[in-house]
């Protein structure tokens, strides 16, 4: 008996392989289950499909020595040993090649390699040639096309396979681009198409049930599983275009999986009505904070669907009046992810605004202490003076144009709270009001963090992924450094005469057994800026355009104004607020009209059983949102014309029945335990400050070739980005 190659061969006969008895019992259960005659073999150590496959896992598991000595004839050992090799390359020769090594190696009874990779063997004299002819594989394919395993060997892959090595024995060359290898590589891309079907059903059920906080792990996985699949179902192995391939057929069975499961009636949120597109995805969502359209957006589906409206996946929009009680009130909903992102997770604490539970109640019994009466008394002090500087930088204008300046609105409106803010946070820091300016450019900061914050906050689990991209929280780090710093002067300069919320969040006053630590205050800080400057610059801004589109209300609110301030030096002086009360009126209208939280966040459905809200039963974990721009202009809540400019409205003696002002429903500073901390502290700016610059000055939109046209056109630059924000709103003013 003898095998010849081109490498050194051995005669076998007459040494130990020789005998019969040497046919080991292991070997002789893989052969069986190698070609499917025998019984089968146990679990595979590897989930393969084919018994075939698990042949070589075991043989090496069973130890090489094993397979040579199983060998008695001529023809028994190449079919067998061949087979193996080419099983174990197709399938493992990235994984295995030394294991492959090995298994020839030690076939060779002195030890030595009978035959040479890639090598083409042949039985001459042999019993059985054409079951004997071995070729140790190059590469996978190799191993597939000369595999004699029936299972392989019949697979498609294999037929087109080895008609191509007929076509390429007939042309006498081997073809790597023509019409047949490509069709030989496209059957070898069909077996990537099951495995990655299945993957991506698996990974919708997976995340569906255990819902991913964060987007590391799950694109991670969904990268990392179209190499698996390539490597262990393709011949070709891990190659650019079978990842492609097995990353589009898994993405796209992924995403064919979640849109048909969400616009599924078995969906929770079937019953629920809205557009197509929000069912699939908050990607819609993203689109709106984008554009900055989305209180617009909002009307326009609670117009079309009523009072409930599914504004995302899980996701539930309300107008219904007893839907505030329900979502806001004691016994409501804790904050949702939505919140999440507006947290600087590289500090330790959480602002108040994202605190939830007994953490938020103790935070909130601080803040409260800093927003009580008595300590608003003591601000009216710094915000006079800022007010002042205000006044002081409109009459120089007025002195410079020669009886008339020329303001940008809004933008001053920024710089009169972003000061105030500075002031009480950390005891001063921005001199914008002096400037006439933002220097530090800490303004545009802000709106830059928080439009990008609330697009994220549409897709919060990305957030702590977007997170780690250097160069994308650069935003964070200078709002973070600003806290830094003007945090360390504030301790510098200790307490001030007139105290400052932070005397209040540090508990300077020692009320408190376990005084709050500089993390807790510093977050608080940088929030008491954000929340409190751009909401109250925004409601500043739209009072005085409503003013200026609407003249004879602006005449009433001056004349108003002259009346309970006949000293205009008296101006600053709080006492006499409570007298403008039809100052007031417009304030709450403009409010109304324009809430500076047009649509806010939402509030999370807590696991369990489905809630009752307003009627309706809504499963656990959805999102609901109450959107208070939409609440305002409701005509349930607000009639006759809710969109219409009406400050008569708050003050009228309602004769129409007909008439409706349901007040309760106001959100403009939301409602509950998590309310607006600091409303009445915001009331009492809008009020000295508006009656401050009423009391001074008149005002026309700047007049040009439109005739201040473009000044009406100002409430179209309105952008909804969690808080709002605007264009510019060019303002003529002259001394009164
Ligand atoms: C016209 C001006 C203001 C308006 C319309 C307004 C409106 C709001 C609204 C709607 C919320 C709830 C936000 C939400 O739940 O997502 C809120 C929360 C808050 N606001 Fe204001 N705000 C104004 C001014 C201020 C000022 C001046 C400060 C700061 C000193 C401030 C501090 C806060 C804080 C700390 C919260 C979080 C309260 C909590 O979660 O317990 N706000 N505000």
């Amino acid at each position: 008996m003898c095998f010849r190659n081109d490498t050194p061969y051995r005669q076998t006969r007459g040494n130990e392989f020789d005998s019969e008895s040497c046919l080991s019992p292991a070997f002789e259960d893989l052969a069986a289950a190698a070609d499917g005659r025998g019984r089968r073999l146990p679990r595979p150590v590897f989930p393969f499909r084919r018994p075939s496959q698990a042949l070589l896992i075991l043989t090496l598991k069973a130890d090489p020595p094993h397979v040579s000595a199983s060998c008695r004839s001529s023809s028994d050992l190449p079919i067998d040993l061949g087979l193996a090799l080419r099983i174990t390359s197709a399938i493992h020769a990235r994984l295995l090649p030394h294991s492959l090594e090995r298994l020839v190696a030690s076939w060779s009874p002195d030890g030595t390699t009978l035959f040479q990779r890639g090598q083409p063997f042949s039985a001459d004299g042999c019993e059985d040639q054409s079951s004997a002819r071995v070729v140790l594989p190059r590469t996978p394919d190799d191993a597939v096309a000369n595999s004699p395993d029936p299972i392989i060997s019949s697979s498609p892959y294999r037929l087109v396979s080895s008609q191509c090595d007929d076509e390429a024995k007939l042309h006498g060359k081997e073809d790597h681009t023509g019409p047949c290898a490509r069709k030989e590589r496209i059957m070898a891309l069909h077996q990537l198409v099951p495995p990655a079907m299945v993957l991506g059903i698996a990974n919708h059920v997976y995340f569906h049930h255990f819902e991913p906080k964060t987007a590391h792990y799950p694109l991670l996985l969904v990268a990392i599983q179209p190499f698996l699949i390539a490597y262990l179902r393709s011949p070709l192995g891990i190659t650019f275009t079978n990842i492609l391939v097995a990353s589009t057929i898994l993405i796209t069975t992924l995403l064919s999986s979640i849109v048909i499961y969400r616009l599924g009636p078995w969906h929770p949120l079937a019953h629920i009505p809205g557009p197509t597109l929000a069912k699939v995805s908050k990607w819609w969502a993203v689109r709106m904070l984008v554009k900055g359209d989305k209180y617009l957006v909002m009307k326009e589906l609670h117009d079309k669907y009523g009072d409930f409206v599914r504004t995302g996946p899980n996701e539930v929009s309300i107008i219904h009046a007893d839907a505030i009680r329900a979502v806001l009130g004691t016994g409501g909903f804790q904050k949702g992810p939505y919140y999440e992102p507006f947290s600087d997770s590289h500090l330790p604490s959480r602002s108040l605004l994202n605190l939830r539970g007994d953490a938020h109640a103790n935070r909130r019994k601080i803040w409260n202490r800093g927003m009580s009466s008595e300590s608003l008394k003591g601000y009216e002090g710094i915000l006079a003076d800022r007010v002042q500087i205000m006044l002081d930088q409109f009459d120089r204008f007025v002195q410079q144009g020669s009886g008339k300046g020329m303001v940008d609105m809004a933008a001053w409106c920024s710089y009169l709270t972003f000061d105030f803010m500075g002031d009480m946070a950390f005891g001063g820091g921005f001199d914008m009001l002096r400037d006439g300016e933002d220097r530090g450019g800490i303004f545009s900061i802000i709106k830059i963090g928080i439009k990008a914050t609330a697009i994220i906050a549409q897709i919060p689990w990305i957030a702590p992924t977007v997170d780690l991209i250097p160069g994308l929280n650069s935003v964070m780090n200078a709002l973070r450094n600003f806290a830094y710093s003007s945090a360390s002067n504030r301790v510098k300069s200790g307490p001030k005469v007139n105290k400052d919320l932070w005397y209040h969040l540090m508990d300077e006053d020692g009320h408190e057994k376990v005084k709050p630590t500089m993390p807790e205050v510093l977050v608080d800080g940088v929030l008491a800026i954000v929340a409190g400057s751009d909401t109250s610059a925004f409601a500043l801004s739209y009072f005085f355009w409503t003013m200026l589109t609407n003249p004879d209300v602006f005449a009433r609110v001056k004349a108003e104004v002259d009346s309970v301030y006949p000293d205009p030096e008296a101006i600053l002086r709080s006492e006499r607020q409570n007298d403008l009360k039809f100052l007031n009126a417009c304030l709450q209208e403009t409010l109304r009209l324009f809430p500076p939280v047009p649509t806010g966040g939402s509030r999370e459905i807590p696991t369990g059983d489905p809630k009752l809200i307003a009627g309706k039963l809504i499963p656990q974990h959805t999102n609901v949102s109450l959107p208070a721009y939409v609440i305002h202009r409701s005509p349930k809540h607000f009639f006759p014309a809710p969109d219409t400019f009406d400050p008569d409205r708050w003050l009228r003696e309602r004769k129409d029945s007909s008439e409706v002002l349901n007040q309760s429903v106001l959100l403009t500073f939301s409602y509950g335990a998590a309310n607006c901390a600091a409303k009445h502290l915001a009331w009492r700016e809008l009020i000295m400050a508006t009656s401050a610059l009423v009391r001074r000055y008149d005002m026309r939109f700047v007049p040009g070739k439109e005739s201040g046209e473009e000044g009406k056109k100002w409430i179209e630059t309105l952008g909804d980005i969690y808080v709002t924000e605007t264009g510019k709103l060019m303002v003529e003013i002259s001394s009164r």
